[in-house]
Parts: C-alpha cells; structure tokens; sequence
C-alpha cells in the first residue's frame, strides 16, 4: 500500500486533572475530583507512541498548551500580576479556574479535520482547526492547536490550515473524531465521511435529549467545501441520537475506520443501512471494496462499548496486509468484550491482532487510544515535509521521559491549580519542549 497514516499523539499537559466538565462524557462526570498523575498520564502516552513507532508506524507527538489560560482570565478582568490573577480567579471560582487549566488538549482527535491530498482538488493535505465550542473548557484550544499545527506541517506547498469555524453552537465541530476516511492506499484518493449530531441551522425532531450532540452538520459542509472534497467521494451521516444519550459523545466512541474497513456498533447510525449502501456505492466508483464490520447489540451493548471504550481503538494497517486493532486496557477487562474482541481476531477477517494499551489516567476523563492521536495520510513527499523532530524516535522518547520526570508532577487535584509555582513549572516545561520538538515560539508567554 503506498502512501502511509501518520498518527500524531497528544502529548498530556502538566495539569492534567479530574474536573468533571464534560457533561456527556460520562467517565468525566463519574471521576469528577479524583486524584490525577499527569506524570504517570504523559508516560502511558508516550508508551503508546514508542510501542506504535517501534512496530514500525509512523508517529508524530503534539505538545500540550499552556494551563492555566491566564489570557482567558485576564480577558474575563481578572488584573494584576500571575498571581493575583490566580488567586482572585480561585476566590471567585474554582470551577472556572479548573476549567482553565484543564489539559484537555491532549484529546488530539479533536485538534482538527484532516483531509488527504489525494482527496482535495488543490492537491495539498488540508487541516481545519476544530472550536470546540460545545465545551467552554475546549473552545480555548483553538488559537494555539493551529499555532502547532502550522508549525508541525508547515510547508505551504504541502499542507493547507484553515482556521476554526466560527465559535457559535450552530457551527459546533470537533474535528477528526467525527471524521473517518474509507481508502486504499493512503496516498489514492478515498471516500471522507462525516458524522455530525444534529444539523445546526434548524431543529429535528430527532435530536438527542438528554445529551448534547457537539457536532453539527452546518459545521461538517463547511469543512468539506474549505477541503475542496468532491461531492462523489463525501457522505454524511446522522450520529445515532440514543447513542449520544448513552455517552457517545463523538463518533470515535462508536466507529473507527481504516482502509476498506469500518468498524462499528450497529447503533452507531441514524438509517444504517442507506448510510453504509451510499458509501459501498462511492468506493466502488473508485473501484474499491467496502468491509463494513458491524458489531450486534446483542453482542456488545451500547452501555458497554462505552464504558469499555473498544470503538476508540485505532485500527491500522500492517505490512502483511491485514489489520491491527489498539484497545485500552479496559476492554481486555470486560469478559463481554474480551469475547467479542478475541473471536474477531480469530475470525479470518481483516483484523488478525490486538494490542492493548493502559491509558488509564486518559480513560478517566473520556479519552481513549484514538482521542488520543490524530491521523494525517501522507505521501511519501508530504511526510519528509513533517517537522523531523516532531516524529517519535529512541532519541526523542528518551529526551521525552527525562523532561517529563524532570517537569510534571505526580498528584493533582483542581486545588493545585491557584499555585503560582505551577504556573512557573508549566511554562518552564513548555518552553524546553518547544527546543526538543523544534516548534518556535507556539505559546503566546514565548512572544
Ligand atoms: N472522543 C474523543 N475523540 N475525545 C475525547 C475527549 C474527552 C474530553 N474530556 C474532557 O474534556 C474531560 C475533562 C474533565 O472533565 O476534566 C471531552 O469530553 O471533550
């Protein structure tokens, strides 16, 4: 198969904390205040990209941004010095504090939208910044996720960066976690489909409930026309809305895609059915196989593919052709699932592996193995763009650890956040992370 999936991986911020501020995520409502290692979370992070990078994919690290947001404070009037900002945000608010530190940008599924070369009219590879904006402690990731995008891809030749659509609820986008690209070889052009959760300019009557639904279709158009996809090759599908109401709070958490394959829980769609036949039709008029692999209800509920997260896998195509599944630890747990997971491995079908991965500390807050990386297809031109010392290594897992152990701390909980020395140690770490990934001034303490 030529061309190759890169996937970048957050790497977790210092402050990663419990802040229960995802209402919809329920892990993150359910761990609320429980204690977090963000040293032991950025370790299993970096674990995860060693052991991919080490099985011979290529994988990319993207840096954590700086927390607290003290320009946020500071716009809301907050005054002063560091300090006192700090503590007057912490007076007035721990919530509002907590929620401005958050390390969410770890999730980086939810960085952007890529589109492959292969797939614009224009030839370059397209990224669209997500706002995020269903979640006030996310809509801030914004401006600095494109800051290190431009920097990670920053050939203009090659890679094309729009900015985040506009933060309002009706063009609410979350970027790759609502995307997945049906292909064969990475570097040919492929069928994109989009999953959005309701439509954004008006209101269905099939709309979830009890949960919100982040993305919307108004958001998931806009995207296409900026990529410059063409129509024939573009399908979008209603996310099933009693799947957003049991958590599915993106699509990542029902569906993953990879080549030819798309693995999903049968409730994952609004009409199935229609939504698998129109992307069948768009892969055969490229002359291409779809191998939907559909998972039963009877098999795994909906209930327990969202508390073991085996949706949020990342299914990657190995050398020998057939497929390997990443689950999180948490579904080898679950008899259930382990079942499930074991005879598919064994069936003859597509997937022949699974490997799985503790990522725990990223778990308890809603992210699994896939919200954990974002996936860029490249060429073989487009990859020798990326910024080398952006790409996994001996040498730069070696400088990684180090400057974790050196920088994060071990225990954290949303009341270490008003320390002004924290502060100090987060932009110390970032700006020597900068120099290890050769980034340039991303953060806005750095200009
Ligand atoms: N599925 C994908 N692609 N990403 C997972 C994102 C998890 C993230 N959790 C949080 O932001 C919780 C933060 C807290 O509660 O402390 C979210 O809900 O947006």
């Amino acid at each position: 198969m030529s061309g190759c999936e890169a996937n970048f991986d957050g790497l977790v911020g210092p402050t990663h904390h419990y802040a229960g501020l995802s209402f919809g995520n329920e892990a993150s409502t359910k761990n609320q205040n429980a204690v977090a290692n963000p040293r032991l979370a950025a370790k299993q992070g970096l674990l995860k990209m060693k052991a991919l990078a080490d099985l011979g994919f290529a994988q990319g690290i993207l840096p954590p941004h700086e927390r607290p947001h003290l320009s946020t404070l500071r716009k809301m009037g907050f005054g002063g010095s560091d300090r006192e900002v700090l503590t007057k945000a912490q007076a007035y608010s721990p919530r509002l504090l907590s929620s401005l530190s958050s390390a969410s940008s770890m999730w980086v599924a939810n960085a952007a939208t890529v589109s492959p070369s292969a797939d614009s009219a224009d030839g370059r590879v397209h990224f669209t910044v997500a706002n995020l904006n269903n979640k006030f402690h996310r809509a801030i990731e914004a401006e600095t996720t494109s800051a290190i995008l431009r920097a990670t891809f920053h050939a203009d030749k090659y890679f094309a960066h729009h900015d985040a659509l506009p933060q309002v609820a009706a063009l609410g986008d979350e970027g790759a976690a609502n995307h997945n690209r049906l292909c064969g070889a990475y570097d040919k052009p492929g069928v994109q489909v989009f999953v959005y959760g309701r439509d954004g300019l008006v209101t269905g009557d099939n709309e979830p409930v009890r949960y919100p639904a982040r993305q919307t279709r108004l958001a998931s158009d806009a995207i296409a026309r900026l990529h410059q996809l063409d129509e024939k090759r573009t399908v979008f599908i209603q996310q099933n809305p009693h799947a957003i109401d049991s958590g599915v709070f993106h699509n990542d958490v029902i569906s993953v895609s990879n080549g030819n394959v798309l693995f999903h829980h049968e409730q994952a769609f609004v009409n199935s059915a229609k939504a698998l036949d129109e992307i069948r039709r768009k892969m055969a008029a490229l002359e291409l196989d779809f191998q939907p692999i559909e998972v039963p209800q009877s098999k795994v509920s909906l209930d327990d593919a969202v508390a073991t997260y085996l949706f949020n896998s990342q299914l990657l195509s190995k050398t020998d052709g057939k497929m390997m599944l990443v689950v999180p630890e948490e579904s080898r747990q679950h008899i259930g699932v382990w079942a499930y997971l074991s005879a598919l491995r064994d069936s003859g079908g597509p997937v022949d592996q699974i490997e799985v991965f503790d990522l725990r500390e990223s778990m308890r807050n809603g992210g699994g193995p896939a919200c954990l990386r974002l996936r860029v297809a490249l060429n073989r031109n487009e990859l020798n763009a990326v910024n080398v010392a952006s790409l996994m290594s001996d040498s730069q897992f070696t400088r990684l650890n180090t400057w974790v152990d050196t920088h994060y701390r071990d225990r954290m909980q949303a009341k270490d956040l008003a320390d002004p020395q924290l502060l100090t140690e987060v932009r110390t770490a970032l700006d020597e992370l900068t120099n290890i990934l050769g980034l340039g001034a991303i953060y806005p303490f750095q200009r």
